[in-house]
């Protein structure tokens, strides 16, 4: 029989990188609160979201197909920076950011049955000295808007990186060889 994959996302990030190692998949989007708990360790809210999303799509779903959910939170000093509702928040996000590293947290989780495989993968980015006048310019162009950190490596955001130093991909919104791999495990059982 063949399995049915279903990526639990809205992200049209996620889906255009889960294409590059899967043929065929279904998009099923799983609603869920994204609010952090008090005190909650961003590598565990990032753990939790994942499999929230997975879960939940799962029990939408059919019990046999293989979900996968995902989450990207980026941290600096252990905070969670999430998606900047406006211009000051954007302000806010990209002037800590601003001369320093930061981590980009992404992780997955894989549920077939009652099976659930989690994974964080952590990235590290050095951005350079960002002026006001410059955040308050990115802001305009609208591309920080649904980006977790207020920026997109892989857009106009890229401008502001210095150094990364992990997986491109899983700072985009899925790390492809760390899911290609344990995908590959779960089809091979
Ligand atoms: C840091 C960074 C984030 N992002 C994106 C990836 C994610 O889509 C988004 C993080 O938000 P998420 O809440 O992880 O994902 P989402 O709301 O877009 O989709 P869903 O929860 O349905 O899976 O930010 C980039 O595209 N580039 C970047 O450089």
């Amino acid at each position: 029989m063949k399995m049915r994959i279903v990526l639990a996302s809205q992200s049209p990030r996620r889906k255009q990188l889960l294409a590059y190692i899967v043929d065929d998949f279904d998009i099923a989007v799983a609603d869920i609160d994204e609010t952090p708990y008090t005190d909650e360790l961003p590598i565990d809210y990032v753990t939790r979201l994942a499999k929230s999303k997975a879960v939940k799509v799962q029990e939408l779903g059919n019990i046999d197909d293989i979900v996968i959910g995902s989450d990207t939170a980026v941290v600096c000093d252990n905070e969670i920076l999430g998606k900047p509702v406006d211009l000051n928040d954007s302000l806010q996000i990209l002037q800590k950011l601003s001369g320093r590293t930061h981590q980009v947290m992404t992780s997955f989780c894989i549920i077939k049955n009652q099976q659930v495989v989690t994974e964080v993968v952590t990235t590290d980015v050095l951005f350079k000295t960002l002026t006001d006048d410059e955040i308050i310019r990115y802001w305009q162009t609208q591309e920080p808007v649904d980006k977790a950190g207020s920026y997109a490596i892989q857009g106009i955001g890229g401008k502001f990186v210095t150094r990364i130093s992990g997986s491109v991909s899983a700072v985009i919104g899925l790390p492809l060889v760390e899911l290609e791999h344990a995908l590959q495990e779960i089809l091979d059982q």
